[in-house]
């Protein structure tokens, strides 16, 4: 296994495998990347089938033992099925989607050897959702995570992204979960850092107090150092990346873009390492210099100066990394 120089285990791999969708969320990072194309244009810069198993092979032979398909919309992708039948054997398999796809796929994902899929779900309430998403697409959505519960994938977590227009809608969700067999939450903290609008952004840890309080039993996982609160039988986990270093103390995956780079921090695009079409040797030598200089974020690479506000570490302005 691969561990970085601040002895982080590289264990997962996170791969978007097109940056087009048919949603266009008001908040969306796409993984670091900036803006989702429009609706359905043919994603020509995306790595092919070949390029995206092959890169898996290498990683497997590193030890990595999870990979989660993301993007843009993944399940654009209609050679998602193919791409997780290739899957090397030993690598757990999740998928994150808008869901709107699932309805007539889940089935065949999961015979391909998907074990779970996240689906973004960030109200119960089909007009919030559609101002979020800007898409009518709220019953697919729901009949998607049926789809998925039926299929099998276990478990099915929605993610909500917690930001001023869907933070009173946590109670509902809370206990929406907690009704329904297979369900779990994911409240994810709004991250502006690669989107703006910093004023949407709620204080995380307001949901952390209030879920203290309804909260049966909490425990804290490895990775990112995340706290699960079990809530009325239902599991809520929250994602708190934004000026946490603890967060990503605990870090442990190493990114590809859908065009094929190697991208060791969802926050940065400065040292983007390119192996899409190149051959194992080359790919190998990419993932080991992408974990030789993953740093993590909030606390190595920004710090805090005198002011209390943070800035990039001095010793990373140099121009020394691949501009890509
Ligand atoms: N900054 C940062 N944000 C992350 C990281 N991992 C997840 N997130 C945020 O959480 C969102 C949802 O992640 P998911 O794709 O659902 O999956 P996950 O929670 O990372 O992984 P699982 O819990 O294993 O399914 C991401 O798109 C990010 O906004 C990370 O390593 N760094
Ligand atoms: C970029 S999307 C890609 C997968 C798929 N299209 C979806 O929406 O689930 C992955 C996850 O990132 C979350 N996300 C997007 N922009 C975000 C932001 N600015 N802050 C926090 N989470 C965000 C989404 O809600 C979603 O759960
Ligand atoms: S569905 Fe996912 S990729 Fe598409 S705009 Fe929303 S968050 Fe971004
Ligand atoms: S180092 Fe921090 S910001 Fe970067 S991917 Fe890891 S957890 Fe996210």
């Amino acid at each position: 296994m691969l561990e970085d120089s601040f002895g982080r285990e590289v264990t997962g791999v996170r791969v978007s495998l097109t940056d087009r969708c048919n949603f266009d969320c008001v908040y969306c990072h796409n993984e670091g990347l900036g803006d989702t194309r429009g609706p359905m244009e043919p994603g020509d810069d995306e790595m092919g089938t070949d390029d995206v198993v092959r890169f898996l092979e290498v990683a497997r032979e590193f030890d990595v033992g999870k990979v989660k398909f993301t993007g843009g919309e993944p399940m654009l992708r209609e050679d998602l099925e193919e791409i997780i039948r290739r899957t090397p054997d030993g690598m757990e398999t999740s998928l994150t989607t808008n869901g709107t796809f699932l309805p007539g796929r889940a089935e065949e994902l999961r015979k391909a050897g998907l074990s779970r899929v996240n689906v973004s779900q960030d109200a119960l309430d089909p007009k919030a959702f559609a101002e979020v998403t800007k898409s009518g697409a709220y019953d697919k959505v729901l009949e998607g995570v049926e789809a998925a519960l039926d299929a099998g994938l276990d478990p099915v977590k929605l993610n909500m992204v917690v930001f001023e227009a869907t933070a009173g809608y946590v109670p509902k969700m809370v206990e929406h979960v907690a009704e329904n067999d297979g369900l779990q939450l994911q409240l994810i903290e709004y991250m502006p850092e690669l989107t703006g609008n910093p004023e949407w952004a709620i204080d995380i840890q307001r949901v952390h107090d209030w879920l203290e309080e309804q909260a049966d039993e909490i425990e804290i996982r490895e990775m990112h150092g995340r706290k699960r609160y079990w809530v009325g039988g239902g599991m809520v986990e929250i994602v708190d990346p934004v000026e946490n270093p603890s967060f990503c103390s605990n870090c442990h995956r190493v990114r590809v873009t859908h065009e094929g780079f190697l991208k060791g921090c969802l926050n940065r695009n400065d040292d983007l390492r390119p192996m899409g079409e190149m051959t194992k040797p080359e790919i190998r030598s990419a993932f080991r210099e992408t974990v030789a200089n993953r740093v993590p974020y909030y606390g190595e690479y920004m710090v805090r100066n005198d002011d209390g506000e943070w800035e990039i570490n001095d010793r990373y302005i140099d121009d020394q990394y691949i501009d890509a």
